[in-house]
């Protein structure tokens, strides 16, 4: 029997996953992580289906691959920091491994949609892309995974904002690159359907010239053993220690004046994505709720659900799209519709969209949005006047701009000119977010258009 003050440790070291998913009582065995930060999976992932227990120093695919560290984790896969030793270019490229959960191998379209797009490589939008390198297979214990091959060389939204990197950056381009490869991915059929901060990478030139052991990967990597509590036999499932995710780094003056060219916006994780029209599965990786359109969301709700090619439509990333700039272009400090507080997701959406049509009304419902608002409070916030609608938007204006401004500016002057700046920034940057986000998807913009708006044009 596993000890309850075990339980309670396991517990914590789970975080999102609840007591009796955590621990099997069948098993004789537990582990522990002491004090483990929240960039390590959950030991519970490592099960038949789930991930591959990956450590450093593995070779892979005949050898041909060392894992040198970790670069990050998402609902679907672990992704390392890996060098090819067969390569003759020195210093070495780093190369980012995406091992995919087993069960998840078997269903994704990942390495169908990332071979088709590389064939339309040299395409206006397509170095937006992250380029496919290599692909296998890895039989372990807990099933088969397949195994992406791809360029190690960016740093992710999430990672450049909490070191604030992102600020020294010129968002108007990164966001006019993020436009210009969900053009290119729209223009050859594909529906991304999960376009979050942490989907956009900048590929970093220098990280590249820099070769892979001068950039601050976390080093010597950062490791926590996987103590055994109860003694049995290791097993094979689960790896000996977790890697804590160390992202793609360097000193945050060697961006601006990186060496070696200008900065590239890189589009990655294809987990979710599928062609409508050409697919005959349909992914069913889960795209974050706050950040989904209307029409998805409503499709979930409804059971059975309606035919998700149909909803999950390019209209559908631009909804997604819109949601995820206004979280850059705040540089994470402002979430649109994060489902906190007491507002359902429908009526966050209708403070800002205007009233909700007939036909998402179930938006407002509890249930069906995962909160544990008052309906009557969610009914009265969605019965927003249109006369409102432009004073929400003037609100999001002024969290815009203070997300933006820092908060310990080095002099009061320099404050007001940045709030100054960040003003007239966020009042051009917001007609562009009403043209996304519209009840009817049709009504949106398409990200060819958006390259038009004047937002992008009149820089
Ligand atoms: N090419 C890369 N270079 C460096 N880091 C990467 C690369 N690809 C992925 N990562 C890191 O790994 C994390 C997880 O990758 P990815 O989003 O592809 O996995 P996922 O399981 O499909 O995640 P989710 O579906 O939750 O978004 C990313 O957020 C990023 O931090």
């Amino acid at each position: 029997m596993v000890s309850p003050d075990l339980r309670l440790r396991y517990q914590l070291m789970t975080e999102t996953d609840t007591l009796s998913d955590a621990v099997d009582p069948a098993r004789e065995y537990i582990w522990e992580l002491p004090n483990p930060p929240r960039e390590l999976e959950p030991l519970t992932r490592y099960h038949a289906g789930g991930l591959h227990p990956v450590h450093l120093a593995d070779m892979y695919n005949g050898a041909r691959y060392r894992i040198v560290n970790k670069l990050g984790f998402g609902s679907s896969s672990h992704v390392w920091l890996g060098e090819d030793t067969t390569a003759k270019q020195r210093p070495t490229r780093p190369l980012a491994l995406k091992f995919i959960e087993a069960k998840a191998s078997e269903r994704t379209l990942e390495i169908e949609i990332h071979k088709y797009l590389s064939a339309a490589a040299g395409e206006a939008g397509s170095k937006h892309i992250l380029p496919f390198l290599d692909t296998f297979r890895v039989e372990g214990p807990n099933g088969v995974h397949n195994v992406i091959v791809s360029d190690g060389a960016l740093a992710f939204i999430p990672a450049l904002c909490k070191y604030k990197i992102l600020e020294d950056l010129d968002e108007t381009e990164i966001v006019r690159q993020i436009f210009e490869g969900v053009a290119f991915l729209h223009e050859n059929g594909v529906v991304h359907r999960d376009l979050h901060c942490g989907n956009i990478g900048i590929e970093i030139p220098f990280f590249r010239t820099a070769g892979i052991r001068k950039l601050t990967y976390g080093d010597p990597p950062i490791i926590f053993p996987s103590t055994l509590c109860e003694a049995v036999e290791h097993p094979p499932s689960v790896p000996k220690y977790i890697v804590q995710s160390s992202p793609a780094l360097v000193d945050r003056y060697q961006y601006k004046d990186a060496p070696g060219g200008p900065l590239v916006v890189k589009l990655v994780d294809f987990g979710c994505a599928f062609r409508p029209g050409t697919d005959s599965v349909f992914p069913t990786g889960s795209p974050r709720r706050t950040l989904a359109a209307p029409e998805c969301l409503v499709s979930e709700i409804h059971l059975p659900p309606s035919v998700p090619e149909k909803v999950w439509t390019f209209k559908s990333d631009i909804w997604t799209l819109g949601c995820t700039l206004v979280e850059l272009y705040s540089r994470l400090g402002h979430s649109l519709f994060d489902g906190a507080g007491s507002s359902s997701l429908g009526a966050e959406m209708a403070k800002l969209v205007g009233p909700i049509p007939d036909m998402y009304h179930c938006l407002l419902d509890d249930n069906a949005t995962l909160h544990h608002s008052d309906t009557h409070n969610a009914q009265s916030d969605a019965d927003t006047e249109e006369d409102d609608i432009p004073a929400n938007w003037k609100t999001l204006e002024t969290s815009l701009v203070a997300a933006r401004t820092p908060r310990h500016p080095p002099s009061a002057e320099d404050e007001l000119k940045r709030v100054d700046r960040d003003t007239k920034d966020v009042q051009r940057f917001l007609p562009l977010i009403k043209q996304m986000l519209r009840w009817n998807a049709e009504d949106r913009i398409q990200a060819s258009e958006a390259l038009e708006s004047s937002f992008l044009v009149e820089k």
